[in-house]
């Protein structure tokens, strides 16, 4: 039986087929975004229309079932035509920050960790339809219904019926959402919208068989709930008590499986839901691998020669640390802060040091989240690295002396689009777990030196000069 995974992340569709019985990928193809961090959701379905179409069209058989895995938080407004009232508002974007210092403060975040399981940072879906019931008031009067990305895309694919459903994992991203009850919390909506209160898609089961495909090609596809992308990721990995993932995308997440319901009133970790009903503790930054691909540039060189040159320089890279707070940053909750290069001198100004500062500088983030993680109770065995920057060598090469535990790095693969396959396989066994699948060849990557520790305090100086933290 082939099943069909699809991953509608920040950056790009990605779409795998993989034989339900073994997890083999059988086929797969991959569909870009547009930049940005509003979209006009439309762009969405492009790529995933054009993804599907070529997976597809190499698949040895018919497709049985399909999933989504989609990026988390995204405002997707509908109006009582179900069309969408403005371009969603991203994950990434920080204009509702001040919006989530103000339902903060106004519940306090002692409360919204209790409730929701997480204190909301501008990410968070509930401060972007505060900012829109602030900023755009005759945009929040036409909202009759919120969805978020992988909701969306997944309604598309079922014809856009009357229901609209989503997943514990992802509803636990809005901020309106209980983890422990599994049950929305209006009384957070209508705050946030200043009165008013969009209705909500029904929460389905993890292996709920939600809908029906009614795009040419997989029609009558059975369709599984979906998920968040890091929720997928990490049925994709099959994580185990012990496994940390760090996936650097667009974004740098470190997650980790869990029992109990988490509830961080610091606001660094987000208490979410898994996609098995069980739980998600993560971390979040907004800067993971565009700073290598921003930092290439500046270099005039790809991402290949960026690892060349950052590997080719000391650990410590001479005395630069790079903050690297390209679009702002989330952890810490700095939405406001730009990138620093600090330490520079005449003789430290190398294009080695520079390439070689930020990747330590985008791994420090992750290391800081690995240890935030540990401090609320998650054991932390070995880290999985995954996501695109997973697959660059100095990324490998440098992350197990900071990190400072074992870092394996599975071969390189679409794990959120195979988390999505598998939640797709499992509506169709009925089974009371998700199917087992083989994690094709795991690496142990094996650090460069041992200077991880001065490296880390060394960026922890820097942060503390700039931002007083
Ligand atoms: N070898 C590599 N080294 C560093 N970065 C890479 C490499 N290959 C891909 N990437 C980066 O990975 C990112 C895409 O990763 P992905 O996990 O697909 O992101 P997202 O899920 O957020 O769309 C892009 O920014 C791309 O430049
Ligand atoms: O906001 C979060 C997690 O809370 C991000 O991880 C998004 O889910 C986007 O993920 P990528 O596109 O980077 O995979």
């Amino acid at each position: 039986m082939l099943v069909l995974g699809i991953d509608s992340s920040t950056q790009s569709t990605k779409a795998l087929v993989v034989d339900a019985d073994s997890g083999e990928v059988v086929a797969e193809a991959k569909a870009s975004h547009p930049d940005g961090t509003e979209v006009d959701p439309k762009a969405w379905w492009d790529a995933a229309q054009s993804a599907i179409g070529e997976a597809v069209a190499r698949a040895p058989g018919r497709i049985e079932a399909v999933s989504v895995g989609g990026q988390q938080h995204g405002m997707v407004a509908l109006d009582d035509q179900g069309e969408v009232v403005r371009d969603a508002l991203l994950w990434n974007d920080t204009r509702s920050a001040p919006q989530a210092d103000e339902l903060t403060a106004r519940h306090g975040a002692k409360e919204l960790a209790a409730r929701t399981g997480s204190v909301p940072v501008a990410s968070f879906t509930i401060t972007k339809l505060a900012w829109l019931a602030h900023n755009e008031p005759q945009h929040a009067d036409r909202v009759a219904q919120v969805l978020l990305p992988h909701d969306w895309v997944s309604w598309q694919l079922a014809g856009r019926p009357e229901r609209t459903w989503t997943d514990h994992g992802d509803a636990s991203g809005t901020g309106y959402y209980s983890p422990t009850t599994g049950e929305w919390l209006p009384d957070l909506l209508t705050d946030a919208m200043a009165g008013r209160t969009p209705a909500v898609p029904e929460v389905l089961a993890p292996n709920a068989r939600a809908g029906q495909a009614a795009l040419p090609g997989i029609e009558g596809a059975t369709i599984g709930v979906g998920t968040g992308d890091n929720m997928a990721a990490a049925l994709g990995l099959g994580l185990k008590p012990g496994d940390v993932a760090v996936s650097l995308g667009t974004s740098g997440a470190v997650f980790a499986p869990a029992e109990q319901a988490s509830a961080d009133e610091t606001g660094t970790v987000a208490g979410f839901c898994d996609a098995t009903g069980r739980y998600l503790p993560l971390v979040c930054t907004l800067n993971a691998a565009r700073v290598l691909t921003s930092t290439a540039q500046v270099l005039d060189t790809d991402l290949e020669g960026l690892s060349r040159l950052a590997l080719s320089a000391e650990p410590g890279a001479g005395g630069l640390s790079l903050l690297p707070y390209l679009e702002g940053e989330r952890t810490p909750n700095l939405p406001e802060a730009t990138g620093t290069l600090t330490g520079l001198t005449g003789a430290n100004m190398t294009p080695q040091n520079l390439a070689r500062a930020a990747v330590e500088g985008m791994l420090c983030g992750m290391a800081d989240a690995i240890e935030a993680l540990r401090d609320t109770g998650a054991e932390v065995r070995r880290v999985l690295l995954i996501g695109g920057a997973a697959r660059s060598e100095a990324v490998q090469g440098i992350a197990p002396s900071l990190f400072g535990v074992d870092v394996d790095v599975p071969d390189p693969a679409e794990y959120v689009a195979l988390g999505a396959a598998k939640q797709a396989a499992w509506a169709c066994s009925g089974a009371a777990t998700p199917p087992e699948w083989e994690v094709a060849g795991t690496r142990r990557a094996v650090g460069d030196d041992t200077s991880g520790r001065a490296v880390r305090a060394a960026y922890s100086r820097a942060r503390n000069q700039v931002h007083g933290i």
